[in-house]
């Protein structure tokens, strides 16, 4: 899915409209209806259950108007509170006009505003996509007011107070919902963490804008559903032969952290990887051999760390980063390879870190390197501590940019920058996720997706993260969140994959 700017987003209603031949107040009724079954689905309120509706002056206001009159129809006990204001929107006005007499509608105060029982339920329909500068004044005493409510909050399109793709002072007034339900696409903000606390658990809804329009709209940030992933993984054919998916070289471990390049290789094999060599230092063979053998294991002259690289030649992609420490041999191993590699490389881990504290050695890396970072790997990476989220999304477009590479900063909504400065948001995964091992796990499975030849450096890199996600997301369907270790991700890796894999066509 696109994730569109507040402008785009304006030119889309407007475009569906003239495409479909219909009102902007239609498409209010089909955003107000739509809002109107998700509540009676999702939180079937009692027709007793209090529902106290904040409207404000725009189009926003305009859905929450039609929402209180729909679920006043159904039976439901509404209460209106509108925000005054001099001016009102068109559709606002329709709506206002079309509220029926019997429902409690009234203006805020700020001296007097409305008691929200625990029980209640506050629909935010304050401000939307139309915010243009902070809360003040009256609006943003009722957003305190709101926020201090034991009430439940359902947000209509985004928190009131949130700028839609932009970042905010850190006390600026914003609702805190526990649930936020929008329209068609997402919205950035919903992505970024800092966010989190406002948005809450959030919800897109269909509402039929023009799908032409959307394809046609060039934007720079994609929301990797299930639907964006069809078909960039295609099925083997039945003559496909190790070569196909490629011998993949994994550069990991040192002494305590065998585990690293255990769960890596053991991913890089789940992944679908031909065949893979894994080079660690001496005390790993062992381990190796016994914990992995479907790996070929090579062993380096130190004993405790990688300090040299093999012969490159035969292998189609080389992985290097997890449980590797930061030895200044290994530094060295690591240049080598940033000066001698002709094939895709992911680095990872201790490869970022070493990155991070030599970072004249950014330089050498080979156009197209996929590097995972989560966010403190990725400030070492920068040398400059993020103002906030959206200052880091910013530095990460910059980064892969500068070093024509495709960076990935790990989280909740894992993102992807390519070198031409496209962002890609993964959907899947859980917090059971966050547990030592999950990323040394991903750099085993995108080694594997590097080194198929089918697949473009965009597509092993966003099949890696969303099956990574999924595997993660089967997995604790087994194990419950808390439960899941970085071994389990790796037993759902084939089973992730399975339902990325293109279907053959039929007729
Ligand atoms: N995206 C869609 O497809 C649809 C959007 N609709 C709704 O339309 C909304 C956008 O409507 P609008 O563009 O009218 O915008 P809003 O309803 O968000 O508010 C805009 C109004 O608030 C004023 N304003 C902006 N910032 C303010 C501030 N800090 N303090 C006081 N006033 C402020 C503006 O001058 C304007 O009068 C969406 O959020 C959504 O709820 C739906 O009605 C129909 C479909
Ligand atoms: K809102």
């Amino acid at each position: 899915m696109k994730l569109l700017s507040p402008a785009q987003t304006r030119a889309l209603d407007q475009a569906t409209s003239e495409v479909q031949g219909s009102t902007s107040l239609e498409l209010m009724e089909r955003a107000a209806t739509a809002v109107f079954d998700w509540l009676l689905t999702e939180l079937q309120p009692a027709y007793t259950t209090p529902i106290h509706l904040f409207c404000g002056p725009g189009n926003n206001g305009g859905d929450g108007l039609a929402l209180a009159r729909l679920l006043h129809g159904a039976g439901y006990a509404v209460h209106v509170w509108l925000l005054p204001a001099d001016r009102h929107s068109a559709d606002f006005a329709a709506n206002h006009h079309q509220l029926p007499r019997e429902i409690n509608c009234q203006e805020l105060d700020a001296a007097r505003l409305p008691d929200l029982p625990a029980d209640a339920v506050v629909v935010d329909a304050l401000f939307g996509a139309g915010l243009n500068r902070p809360l003040t004044g009256l609006a943003a005493a009722v957003v305190a007011h709101l926020n201090t409510a034991d009430a439940l909050i359902v947000a209509v399109d985004i928190p009131s107070g949130l700028l839609a793709d932009a970042a905010q002072e850190p006390d600026n007034p914003v609702v805190r919902a526990q649930y936020t339900v929008s329209f068609e696409l997402p919205k950035l903000a919903f992505l970024l963490p800092q966010n989190a606390g406002f948005v809450g658990e959030w919800y897109v809804l269909p509402i039929g804008l023009a799908a032409e329009v959307i394809h046609k709209t060039p934007v720079d940030n994609y929301f990797v559903d299930a639907a964006f992933m069809q078909g960039r993984l295609p099925a083997r054919t039945r003559f496909s032969h190790k070569g196909t998916f490629g011998h993949a070289l994994l550069l990991t471990g040192s002494r305590g952290k065998l585990g690293a390049a255990v769960l890596a290789s053991k991913a890089c094999l789940r992944g679908g990887v031909g065949l893979l060599t894994v080079q660690v230092p001496a005390v790993g063979y062992d381990v190796l051999q016994i914990s992995v053998p479907e790996a070929m294991t090579l062993t380096d002259s130190a004993t405790d760390f990688v300090t040299e690289l093999p012969d490159l030649k035969p292998y189609a992609a080389v992985g290097i980063g997890p449980g590797l420490g930061q030895e200044n041999a290994t530094c060295e191993a690591l240049r080598q390879l940033l000066k001698t590699a002709r094939v895709p490389l992911v680095l990872d881990a201790d490869a970022l870190n070493l990155l991070g504290a030599n970072r004249e050695l950014l330089a050498l890396l080979p156009p197209d390197s996929l590097l995972t970072p989560h966010p403190k790997e990725f400030e070492r990476l920068t040398g400059e501590p993020a103002r906030d989220d959206y200052h880091r999304l910013e530095q990460l477009r910059t980064f892969a940019r500068r070093h024509s590479c495709y960076c990935v900063l790990k989280g909740a909504y894992t993102a992807l920058a390519t070198p031409e400065g496209t962002t890609y948001f993964n959907s899947t995964g859980n917090p059971g996720m966050a547990t030592g091992g999950s990323g040394d796990v991903l750099t085993g499975l995108l080694l594997a997706l590097r080194a198929d030849k089918r697949l473009s450096t965009l597509d092993a890199a966003l099949l890696g993260l969303y099956a990574h996600g999924r595997a993660g997301d089967l997995a604790a369907r087994e194990t419950g969140e808390a439960g899941l270790v970085a071994g389990d991700l790796v037993r759902f890796i084939g089973p992730a994959l399975r339902e990325l894999t293109a279907l053959p066509r039929r007729l």
